[in-house]
């Protein structure tokens, strides 16, 4: 599903080139949960971001359903991203102006569902993830597991094929973290393929495999 070959990337950091990622292949079939694993800074984000069509590689392929996907233009990365891709970003990025509907409901603004077809999508996920009593609840109300539910269920409203999660378990006690992680289970049990940055092994042990960046490179972990 996801073929990615000698992928370069590098941020300028004044007049000197920061080579983050130097030579990454990965594959991800169709169906599985893998974890990224890496020491702060090793482009765990940076991949991510690449993989969502956010941030664009030097050089390198990027096949997703063996569409190359570095070779589309702003719209294609656009729409690639609309049907096939779920983020939950790191430290949620809610909009604390808009309600809980309100944030879940911003993906489908970007497609043309009517307003009613809009809440039925809304009810499924608010079902999906036991947030149906936050639905008019303020951003600032919630607690960190409900707010992550929240940016969880903004992810899916689109049914994507891929959820691609940075730390999503990151700043949550132990059984918050259980409860985040089952969802994900739960989501892979339907068929979704689930990408998690973690530094928490737990999290990347409940996955099938276990990939780790070091050097610009990104290797499967193979065992401790
Ligand atoms: N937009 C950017 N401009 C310049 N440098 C960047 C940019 N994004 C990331 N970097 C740099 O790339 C490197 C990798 O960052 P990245 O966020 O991918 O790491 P990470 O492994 O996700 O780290 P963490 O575990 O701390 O979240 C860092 O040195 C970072 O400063």
């Amino acid at each position: 599903m996801i073929r990615i070959t000698n992928l370069q990337k590098s941020f300028l950091l004044g007049p000197k080139k920061n080579m983050v990622l130097k030579n990454v292949n990965l594959e991800i079939n169709k169906g599985e949960m893998v974890a990224i694993m890496g020491r702060s800074g090793s482009g765990k984000s940076t991949l991510l971001n690449i993989l969502a069509g956010l941030v664009k590689a030097d050089s390198g392929s990027y096949h997703f359903d063996n569409n190359d996907v570095l070779k589309m233009d702003s719209n294609q990365v656009a729409e690639f991203r609309k049907c096939n891709i779920g983020y939950v970003f790191q430290n949620s990025v809610l909009i604390d102006t808009k309600d809980v509907y309100h944030n879940i409901v911003l993906p489908l603004k970007y497609s043309n569902y009517s307003k009613s077809e809009e809440k039925k999508k809304i009810s499924l996920v608010l079902a999906a993830l036991h947030i149906e009593k936050l639905k008019h609840n303020s951003i600032d109300t919630l607690s960190g597991g409900e707010g992550q539910r929240v940016a969880i269920a903004r992810a899916i409203i689109q049914d994507p094929k891929v959820i691609i999660a940075d730390e999503p378990t990151g700043s949550l006690d132990e059984k918050t973290e259980e409860d985040i992680l089952r969802l994900f289970t739960i989501f892979n049990k339907q068929g979704k393929t689930i990408i998690i940055v973690t530094h928490n092994q737990k999290v990347a042990d409940s996955c099938d495999r276990i990939f780790y960046i070091e050097n610009g490179c990104c290797n499967l972990f193979t065992g401790y």
